[in-house]
Parts: structure tokens; C-alpha cells; sequence
């Protein structure tokens, strides 16, 4: 089973979809006997979580530059797995709430257009 994971996760993958990743994560959650306690509740307290530790490595930093110029390759590593974090949660809260996450956010995304409509007198 694990073979399966290293497998498919450490190939470059050119593109990953969030249905990949929910079906990765939702059976991850069943070969642990984890379901019951992914509760929509639950997941989002762990989401929570994540976030509040991917805050703590911009804390205390100051402004940081685009492209985190100065960042050790460490804290650049350490970063993504908290990005990650907040994503996998993130999925898996939008999985059990019986919503297609991907689909959501392509409406949100028209919704902001229509919301925010570009001023062509805003950029010179
Ligand atoms: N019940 C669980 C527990 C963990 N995970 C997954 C989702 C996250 O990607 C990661 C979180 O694991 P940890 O709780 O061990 O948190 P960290 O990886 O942040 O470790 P640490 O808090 O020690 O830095 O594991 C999950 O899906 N369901």
C-alpha cells in the first residue's frame, strides 16, 4: 500500500486535480479506520490548525519578498508541507461535506468577475 503512495507521489506529476488528491486522501483515510473521526467538525479544527502553523513561519519575519529570495531551502521545504496541510485538510473538509471543491471555486471565480469588474481606466 505504501509502495502505492511513494509511488504516486513522488513521480513529477505535470498536473494534479483535487479529485486525485480527495481520492488519495479519501483512501488514506479508510486503510486507517480514520473515517470516523474525519467529521466535517473535526477536519475543520485540523484545518485550523495548519494554518495557524503555516502563519507561525511568516511570524516575527517582517515583510517577505516575493519568490522568499533569502529563504533556505529548509524553510522553503517547511513551507510547503504547511501549504500542503491547509490543502489536504481543505480537501478532505470539502469531500466529506459532499462538495465538489474544484467546481466551487471555478463559480466563485466567476462570481468575483462579475463582483469586481474590470475598470479599463485602471491601468494606464
Ligand atoms: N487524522 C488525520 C491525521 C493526519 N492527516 C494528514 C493530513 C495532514 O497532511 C497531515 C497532518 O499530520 P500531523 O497531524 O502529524 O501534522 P503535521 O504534519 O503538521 O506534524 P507536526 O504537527 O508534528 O508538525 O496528515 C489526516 O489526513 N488525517
Amino acid at each position: 500500500m505504501m509502495e502505492k503512495y511513494n509511488h504516486e507521489c513522488s513521480r513529477k506529476v505535470k498536473d494534479v486535480s483535487l479529485q486525485d488528491l480527495r481520492d488519495m486522501l479519501a483512501e488514506f483515510a479508510r486503510a486507517r479506520g480514520w473515517e470516523q473521526y474525519h467529521s466535517p467538525r473535526n477536519l475543520l479544527l485540523a484545518l485550523v490548525g495548519e494554518v495557524g502553523e503555516l502563519s507561525e513561519i511568516f511570524q516575527w519575519k517582517g515583510e517577505v519578498a516575493k519568490g522568499l529570495p533569502n529563504w533556505t531551502s529548509d524553510d522553503k521545504e517547511h513551507l510547503e508541507e504547511e501549504l500542503s496541510d491547509v490543502l489536504l485538510y481543505l480537501v478532505q473538509l470539502a469531500d466529506v461535506c459532499g462538495l465538489d471543491l474544484g467546481q466551487a471555486a471555478l463559480t466563485k471565480i466567476v462570481k468575483n468577475a462579475q463582483k469586481y469588474p474590470v475598470n479599463p481606466t485602471s491601468h494606464a
